[in-house]
């Protein structure tokens, strides 16, 4: 059938181009174009500890469902992942409850800062989703509610997914976090007085400020967010971790949630999945192809890193693909 054969042709050529790029010489580019450029935005100064880092940090790491590594710069120096970290929390809460989370929390995007009170009032306690604070909280809530030991057992949830034991918390970015974390303080107490927090909110926000504590580097980020392109196994063992229905809705959620009111502007240029820290991290996922961190400590206005931004914007015009 003619028509069948056209198809065919059409699929080939596309895994031909997909699977001859040639990452490394696009990340050089990158590379090449962004160190030089002059990019606005200011390091996160709210949480003390973050202001102290270095604005010139600048590394990307892409891994791919083949396992092979692409990177340049700071690719391999750990740094603080604070908001990615709620893709894993999410990752961990839907494994335990799933759907009675979708009570507690929702599935649309904000249109906010991802701090925002405001939204709190008129959805009666109820997040607009998992990865502005307040959804998070309640994930984190969640996760208080099932573990005896919340922040070991997320530690080891986060060794299985990496297959790395030395990722750690950072005793010192949490507790700075939590010295300036007025606004943070007052959502908890908020979600309470809704009745969308049952454990203490002490030991809630301590697991919170903990799990933002997190460091990792490009490399260990884009090795852990591999899952998410290989629809819930991973890659080395080929163990299922997470569902083929987990992974589409946590890359849905990052696709229209993972930028707060800037979610939009992400998919438009970048268009993939992802998410961002305001440690000037962020990850992004080709579902069947790759998973790519980029980490730049200067923030855009809307939290997310100038130059990060930019980075996968250039990667996904000069590969040519994404998943539109
Ligand atoms: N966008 C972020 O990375 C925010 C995380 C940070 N720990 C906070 O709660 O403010």
């Amino acid at each position: 059938m003619p028509g069948a054969l056209k198809q065919q042709n059409h699929l080939s050529k596309y895994k031909m181009k997909v699977g001859t790029t040639d990452y490394q010489k696009i990340l050089n580019q990158i590379q090449q174009e962004l160190s030089q450029a002059e990019v606005s935005g200011k390091v996160a100064a709210y949480i003390p500890e973050l202001a102290k880092v270095s604005p010139e940090k600048f590394g990307m790491h892409l891994y791919n469902l083949e396992g092979e590594n692409y990177c340049f710069g700071n690719s391999e120096e750990r740094f603080s992942i604070q908001s990615i970290s709620k893709v894993f929390s999410l990752a961990l809460a839907m494994k335990i409850i799933d759907s009675d989370l979708w009570k507690r929390v929702g599935v649309e995007p904000s249109g906010a800062r991802f701090n925002s009170l405001s939204l709190l009032e008129d959805n009666g306690g109820i997040p607009r989703n998992p990865f502005i604070n307040a959804g998070a909280l309640v994930v984190a809530d969640v996760l208080v509610s099932c573990f005896s030991n919340p922040k070991a057992a997320f530690l080891s949830f986060m060794h299985e997914l990496t297959g790395n034991s030395t990722i750690s918390y950072d005793e010192t970015v949490a507790a700075s976090e939590r010295s300036e974390g007025y606004r943070n303080f007052a959502m908890a107490n908020y979600l309470k007085s809704f009745g969308n927090i049952k454990n203490d909110v002490e030991e809630v926000l301590d697991f919170y400020f903990h799990q933002c504590s997190i460091t990792m580097s490009c490399k260990e980020l884009s090795q852990a967010f591999i899952v998410f392109a290989n629809k819930g196994n991973l890659l080395d063992t080929d163990r299922q971790l997470l569902t083929g229905k987990q992974v589409k809705r946590i890359n849905a959620l990052m696709l229209t949630c993972g930028f707060y009111d800037e979610a939009g502007e992400f998919s438009f240029e970048v268009g993939l999945p992802g998410k961002s820290g305001v440690g000037g991290g962020i990850v992004a996922v080709h579902p069947n192809h790759y998973a790519v961190a980029v980490w730049s400590p200067p923030l855009n206005p809307k939290g997310n890193s100038a130059r990060g931004m930019a980075a996968l914007e250039r990667l996904t015009t000069l590969t040519g693909y994404s998943i539109f």
